[in-house]
């Protein structure tokens, strides 16, 4: 299983508002490659982690991808520079770090990976800390255990709690 978190809270400069955008860049998940896009959770409204006083709300999901059966995991970085090239196509610039942006794609787990390495750790470094990660998250793979940690979703959630999310679509 591959978890991809979408992220965005700007506009793109294509007119598409931040549902828009996060739902064009999860269908053009689909087929990344040659992994195919099993489940697309709910929306949510949260607001920014740490919190930046007027800045929009971002709306974030997670998207479940499948690797073909018998296929070995694709390159972490190679994934990685993939979803960079989605996040370009829908009009991301990075002026500096956290700046809001139209479109932000994270790769959460890959098959269970560890990787310690940056570009990408895996699983995502701070993803059983967001609740805007984990809510999604057991939307799509509510039997998810953190590879690291060990830790089901759930429990995760619990831990982390709401931080004010809530349900946009
Ligand atoms: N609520 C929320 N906050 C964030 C987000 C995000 O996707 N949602 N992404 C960030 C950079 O990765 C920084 N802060």
């Amino acid at each position: 299983m591959i978890l991809i978190a979408l992220g965005a809270n700007l506009p793109g400069p294509d007119g598409r508002d931040a549902l828009e955008t996060c739902r064009a860049a999860a269908a053009a998940l689909d087929g990344l490659l040659g992994l195919r896009l099993r489940a697309l959770s709910r929306w949510y409204a949260t607001a920014p982690v740490p919190p930046s006083p007027g800045a929009p709300d971002y709306v974030n999901g997670v998207a479940r991808l499948a690797l073909r059966p018998g296929a070995p995991p694709p390159d972490p970085a190679a994934l990685l520079a993939a979803l960079q090239g989605i996040e370009t196509r829908f009009g991301r610039v990075r002026p500096y770090p956290n700046a809001p942006r139209t479109l932000d794609l994270d790769l959460i787990d890959l098959g269970g990976l560890l990787r310690d390495s940056p570009d990408p750790i895996l699983p995502h470094p701070r993803a059983h800390l967001r609740a805007f990660v984990l809510a999604p998250l057991a939307d799509v793979a509510p039997g998810w255990v953190h590879p690291r940690l060990g830790a089901p979703v759930a429990e995760l959630l619990a831990q982390a709690g709401r931080q004010g999310i809530r349900v946009l679509a």
